[in-house]
């Protein structure tokens, strides 16, 4: 197997238990030769941003897949249907106190933060008609449409790239990682990831978080996959 590029999650990947970035993690990258794209449940500017603090060059799937972007120097792709999951908001605000995060810059997604039941909620969701589901990253629940999600945004930038989705190893922590693991040609959950993540990947590396990272990076290489 022969990759031609990675596709790496920040929050719980690259990142310490604490959410720091996690230095070791970005010197490795820092030493590839493919193109790394960062993909993340976070908005646009806090992907580009990280990108180019790591040194690289702004192909970025943010939002869940909602915002992709290929380089710094062009504008973002926002696909998504935020009316609908403000009406998926609406409905929940009646059942229980939800507290948005980064609203004014999230344009594709509503980010809520952790606080309220999310069984409950998913099942009073499941009464409505929206195209909506509720994912949970362990840093926040995302409302968003079941259309799009971080697989879908591989997708897109690959094609942007002139590669497929299948051309690129995907290392991850979370459910919202899911698609983009069913997307990507080979797909590595760090030890502190989730129980669907695991499900879905080739690999699951001993070590957590960023050192978990740099595991998964070491085991590609010596593999000679990448
Ligand atoms: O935005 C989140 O909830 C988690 O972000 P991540 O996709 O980088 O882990
Ligand atoms: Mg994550």
């Amino acid at each position: 197997m022969k990759f031609k590029a990675l596709v790496v999650d920040i929050d719980g990947t690259i990142t310490c238990e604490n959410r720091e970035l996690h230095l070791g993690a970005v010197k490795k990258i820092r030493t590839l030769k493919v193109p790394v794209v960062l993909a993340t449940g976070n908005i646009l500017c806090y992907a580009r941003t990280t990108s180019r603090l790591i040194g690289l060059d702004g192909a970025v799937i943010a939002e869940n897949g909602g915002a992709v972007t290929v380089r710094y120097d062009l504008n973002g792709i926002f696909e998504g249907s935020i009316e609908e999951c403000e009406k998926a908001f609406s409905f929940l605000s009646r059942h229980f106190k939800l507290t948005k995060l980064d609203p004014m810059y999230r344009k594709t997604e509503i980010a809520l933060r952790r606080d309220f039941d999310l069984e409950e909620a998913r099942a009073l969701l499941q009464t409505q008609p929206y195209d909506i589901e509720l994912v949970d990253t362990k840093y926040a629940i995302h409302i968003k449409s079941i259309k799009i999600n971080k697989g879908i945004g591989l997708q897109k930038l690959a094609g942007m790239m002139s590669l497929e989705a299948e051309d690129f190893v995907a290392i991850g922590d979370s459910a919202n990682d899911a698609e983009m693991f069913e997307a990507a040609g080979f797909g590595i959950a760090v030890a502190n990831g989730d129980e669907r993540i695991k499900e879905v990947a080739n690999y699951v590396t001993e070590a957590s978080f960023g050192d978990g990272a740099i595991e998964a990076i070491e085991f590609l290489e010596l593999n000679g996959w990448i």
